[in-house]
Formats: C-alpha cells, structure tokens, sequence
C-alpha cells in the first residue's frame, strides 16, 4: 500500500529536512467536473461544487442527463437566493437557521455563499459565533452528512493513507486547513470531536470573506481524547471515548498528521484552532518557522485586537505611554493579544517592545501575575509578570482600584466578570475607558453591550468577541464593534497562501493588524468605530492580504514571481461564487467533458505559463457536432 508507505515515513523521526525541502507551485483547476460526468452526468445534481439546481438551462439538463429530473422552469440565481432567504428567515431559533444553512451548503456552495455574502449581518451570526458554540455542544445530537476528516490514535501510522480518502472535491488539491483537537473550543471549553464546528465556521468564513475556493478547504479534528466527562457518558457523542492522551502519544499523532498534509499537499496553509494553551503554544513554535501555518487564537486575535486598540487609543486622545491595561485572562488570546499590541506599538510608534509590555497587568484564574506569585508560571506569561506589584490580588475589582487601568480586556471566558461594579469604577478612573469583552459565545462575553454604554453614559470604546445588537442611549444609537479574529485570519491566510510564503512570520502578522487598523476612516472613529465595516470584508481581506504578500517578498518568504500589481493579483484570485457555464465538448481523447465558458481557476497567481497551461482544459469548450 503506497499510501502506508508514505505514511510510515511521515511519522516522526523523519528528518527535519521533510519540512524544508523546496514545495513546488503546483496549478489547480477547476475544470474537473469533466471526470465526474463521464461517470454519471446526473450525479452532479448532488455536487455541492457543480450543482446549480433549478439554474441548469434545458441544453445543460439535456447534455448532463438531468431531462425530467428538476421542475419544468430555469431560474435565475437570483431568485433561487431569494428563495433561500426566505426559507432561512422562516426558521425561528438559530440553531434550525444553522441546520438549514449547512444542509443548503451541502446542496450547492454557490448558493449558499451568495446567500451569506449578500446578508452577512444576518448570516454570520449563524455560521460563527454564538451559533457555531451551541452547534458544537449539539454536534454528536444534530449530525447528520460527513464533512470534514478525524483522526486518532488508531489511526497512527496511517494518516497519509487516509487523507488520499479525501476526494469529495475532485482536485486533489487542498489549499487550506482548520484543524482543532476540540480541547478548548470557544469559551465552552473541552468538547473533543464536537469541535468540528469550529473548523467547518472557520472556512466557511475563509472562502465567503477572502475568497479560498471551498473545493480545496478541509475541516479537520485530531480526535486526542476528551476530558468532559459528560460527553464520554453521552450516547450521541462520536469522538474516541477515551480520556485526552498523554503528550508521549499527543504530540506524535500531531506531527504525523502535519506531515503527511504537507507531504500530500506541498502549498496547504494550516490554521491551529481552539487547542487549549498546554499545546497551542509548544505546537506554533515547533512548527512555525518549518511549514506554511499559523495559531489564530494567539496570532489572529492577537493581529485584531491590536488593531482595534491601536485605534481605540486614537479615540482617548490619552498619550500612549499613560495606557495601563488590564487583562483578564492569561491563555492564548490574552499573550496573543498582548504581543501584537506590543508588536504593533514598534511597527507603528517605534515604541521598544520592553517597554510597551509594562502597560499590561495581566490576570489569570490565581489574580494578577506577579514575579513573586509563587506558583509555577507558564512560560508564556513570564514575560508579562509584574516586577512592581508584590502584593497579591486576586479580585478583579481589587486589581481595578490598584492599577487604575485606562482599560479592560476579557479573554477569560467568564460571563459577567466585568460587572456593573466594575465598569462603573473604570468610567472614574478615566474619561473614555476601553472595554473589551472578547470572549466567545455571546454567553460567555465578560459583559454585554447595553452594560457597557448604559454605565458609562456612551463614553466607553467598545468592542466584544461575538455580535451585540445596536445600543440606544438618549436619542443615540450605537453599533458595538466586533473584536473578533475573522477580521485577519481570512486575508492573513489568503495572502500567505497566494504568494506560496514559506511562513507566517511576525512581520506578516503585524502588517496584517496595520491594515486593518488604517481601513477605518475618521468618520467612523469619530462614531466610536474601531473596525470597518463587516459588509465590506472582501475588500478588508483584500487589502490585508496585499499587505502581507507585500511583507512576504520583503522578507523573501514569498515564492511566487512578483506580480506588478498585488491589489489586483488578490482580487482576481478570489473565488466568486457564480455558475459554471457548462457546454457539452468533446475533449482529446474523445470522452464526453465538460467545457466551461466562465471557470474561475484556482491557478498559481501569477505564473502566466501555468495559466496558459490551463488554457489546454478549454480544449473542451469545441461543441459537440450537432450538440445543442
Ligand atoms: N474575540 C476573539 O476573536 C477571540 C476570543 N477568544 C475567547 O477568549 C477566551 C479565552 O480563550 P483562550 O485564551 O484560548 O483560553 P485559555 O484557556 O488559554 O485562557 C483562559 C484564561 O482565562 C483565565 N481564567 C479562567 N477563569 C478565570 C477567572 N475566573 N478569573 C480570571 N481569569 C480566569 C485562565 O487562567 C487563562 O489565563 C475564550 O472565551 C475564547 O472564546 C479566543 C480567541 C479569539
Ligand atoms: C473566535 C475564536 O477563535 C474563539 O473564540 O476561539
Ligand atoms: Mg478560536
């Protein structure tokens, strides 16, 4: 078995050189419905990729065998979506609008990303946060098609056999990964394979807000286990039943699994998701530097809530060195956080790194992190223990009164921790405090958004993990900013994909949270608006994406030719969601195919050779003698 071969090669003790070895810029097309018709042409009806529905015109019913098989009209795609809408809008709870949407994704993605692009507002909270954590806890309940590849211990020694299963899109090709071992998925804590959802939302997001192609995205769990006791007992739950495994099996499972994506598919971005800090951490050094991935609750979050603080400090009008932050939550979004403000404070101000860490007072589940806690720090906070506080604090409120921050920042995952009290205290220790809930779902938010603008008489600058609905104070109305990393990962992830970086470097990432610092114009500033408009996220992750391109060359990680005009190369490799125009053709060897007068390829960007190349594939656009 070639397949286990390659796969005992991938496991670990394979030379480092595995991961260094040059990758090659490999074409993909999309030009493939041609070997599933040769099978069975009305078998595209069940395509998510090709189908099109009531859309397919009579010749395409005639050549692809569909004759009789849909109702008599051809509708438009227009009206198709709003039909959709409609049926969406017909679903009271959000829990059977997320069902009905991942059951439409599975019918037809161009539908499906037409519906979430044109009503975003109304989608996103549906495919991401807060329903995605509620469709995580019912997973094992509401599961119904497979979508996505496990893997687990069993399966040790064969994971590039397995992934050579992964067919469903015909290209052979994946460009982007999400994978999570579900060990700390939102604020909900240990779900194990029930985290799934988290990888599905992400890339849903991925392909409707920068424009990956959803044929060549894979959702991904390494089932190590779980710790929840009630999911072990629950009859429904699909995951191993065991407890999480032990680092000695945990890390080499992981590894395997990383190499034998990297060796399947030489240009795959992988994203780390929802891994709990024990692991999140050790893993994006480990492998940073040596594939194409990136951690995007520490550096995704990170890139976003640094761009959101550099602008909320615009709106203080407080000198920068005078900013003292308090964290509550020490894990990998709050270090994440921390960092790339620092990170972005040197990029932007030339404000030493050192020195923009003493801003922050950082408090875990133990209160504030001081030098001389005692307890056994984690690494990754040492860096951002306090030298100057010796006392111990272990009360928010009390951490509030001590430190006088001129803001907060909830990383922690528990609800209501900023509280009236709290909030209240803030509005007395300054003009225009910054108060950011940031943790996920909505439930789990350290404070609403009512809270936060009726206490603070509208003064505070705000922005939380999931959505909260317009405010109204007086006779004004305020729209809460999302801090949230769907901001960065689409365009960071696009733009490292595109050039084919051989890393995400820091470089990469800070430029990414400049970006989208600068896309909020004054105007919206002066409305308290610390992000731009989500309406406009393709645009956003356009210009992230030419950002980070344009870091990669000057960093020599990109290894494409340089374009001439990155914007451009960017947006013309978006995948859009519209039909295919499928002619009947014949192709060289004479079989029946599929021609297509309006494919959108994922080709390398910018190699015109390989594009030419792909011009061979319209050899199918000469119609059949006497076709229709
Ligand atoms: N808005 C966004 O884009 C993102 C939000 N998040 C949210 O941040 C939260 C934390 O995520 P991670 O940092 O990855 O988790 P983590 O488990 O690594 O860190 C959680 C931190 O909160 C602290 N903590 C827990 N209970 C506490 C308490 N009662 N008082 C004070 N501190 C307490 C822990 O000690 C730890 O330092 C989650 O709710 C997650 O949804 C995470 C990533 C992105
Ligand atoms: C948004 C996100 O990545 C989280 O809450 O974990
Ligand atoms: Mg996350």
């Amino acid at each position: 078995m070639a397949g286990l071969a390659a796969a005992e090669n991938g496991i670990p003790g394979t030379p480092d050189d595995h991961y260094t070895k040059p990758r090659t810029v490999r074409t993909i097309s999309l030009h493939r419905p041609s070997h599933y018709v040769n099978e069975d042409p009305s078998g595209i009806l069940f395509n998510r990729h090709f189908n099109k529905g009531t859309a397919f015109s009579i010749d395409e019913r005639e050549h692809l065998h569909l004759t009789g098989l849909l109702p008599g009209k051809t509708e438009s795609i227009e009206l198709q979506v709003r039909r959709c809408y409609r049926q969406f809008r017909n679903f009271q709870s959000p829990m059977a609008k997320y069902i009905y949407l991942s059951s439409l994704r599975e019918r037809s993605d161009t539908l499906f990303y037409n519906l979430v692009l044109q009503n975003l507002k109304e989608t996103l909270p549906i495919i991401y946060t807060p329903t995605v954590g509620q469709a995580c806890l019912e997973f094992g309940l509401n599961y119904r098609a497979a979508e996505g590849m496990y893997f687990d211990r069993d399966l040790r020694g064969r994971i590039r056999e397995a992934l050579d299963n992964w067919k469903p899109n015909m290209l052979d090709e994946v460009s982007i990964i999400v994978v999570t071992d579900g060990s700390r998925i939102l604020g909900l804590g240990d779900l194990g394979t029930c985290g799934m959802g988290i990888p599905i939302g992400k890339l849903s997001l991925y392909v409707a807000a920068a424009g990956f192609h959803p044929a060549t995205t894979l959702p991904v769990v390494i089932d190590t286990g779980t710790n929840n006791e009630a999911l072990l007992k629950d009859d429904f739950y699909l995951g191993c039943r065991h407890e999480r495994l032990a680092n000695e099996e945990y890390y080499p499972l992981v590894d395997e699994f990383l190499m034998a994506c990297v060796n399947k598919w030489p240009n795959v971005l992988i994203q780390f998701e929802d891994f709990s800090n024990d692991h999140a951490f050790d893993l994006l050094e480990k492998y940073r530097h040596k594939i194409l991935c990136f951690n995007d609750d520490i550096q995704g979050t990170g890139a976003v809530i640094a761009a959101g603080f550099l602008n909320a400090m615009k709106l203080c009008k407080l000198p920068i060195a005078s900013h003292r932050i308090v964290f509550l939550g020490a894990g990998a979004a709050g270090i994440g956080v921390a960092d790339q403000i620092c990170a972005l404070l040197k990029l932007k101000h030339d404000i030493p790194v050192e020195q923009a860490r003493k801003m922050f007072y950082m408090v875990d589940s133990k209160g504030l992190i001081t030098a001389t806690r005692g307890d056994n720090l984690a690494s990754f906070k040492k860096p951002y223990a306090r030298h100057d506080i010796t006392d111990s604090v272990k009360d928010l409120l009390d951490v509030v009164k001590k430190v006088l921050p001129t803001g907060i920042i909830g990383l922690s995952g528990q609800a209501n921790a900023f509280n009236d009290e709290i909030i209240d205290q803030m509005c007395q220790i300054t003009e225009r405090p910054i108060i950011f809930p940031l943790s996920n779902p909505t439930k789990n938010s350290e404070c609403t958004a009512e809270q936060a603008f009726r206490i603070s008489q509208s003064k505070c600058i705000f922005a939380s993990g999931s959505p909260f609905p317009p405010v109204t104070v007086g006779e004004t109305v305020f729209h809460p900013s999302q801090g949230n990393n769907m901001y960065i990962f689409p365009g960071l992830g696009f733009g490292a994909w595109l050039c084919r970086s051989k890393e995400v470097s820091d470089g990469m990432i800070a430029v990414a949270a400049a970006s989208l610092a600068d896309q909020v114009s004054q105007d919206e500033l002066d409305r308290g608006q610390i992000y731009p408009p989500l309406e406009n996220i393709r645009d956003i992750s356009a210009k992230i994406a030419t950002a980070v391109i344009e870091q990669a060359f000057a960093e020599g990680h990109a290894r494409i030719q340089r374009p001439k005009d990155i914007l451009t190369t960017v947006q013309k490799n978006m995948y859009q969601p519209s039909y295919l125009d499928y002619q009947p053709a014949v192709s060289l060897d004479g079989r029946i195919r599929l021609g297509s007068a309006d494919v959108r390829d994922m080709h390398s960007p910018i190699d015109e050779a390989e594009i030419n190349t792909q011009g061979n594939h319209h050899l199918g656009r000469q119609r059949l003698a006497g076709g229709a």
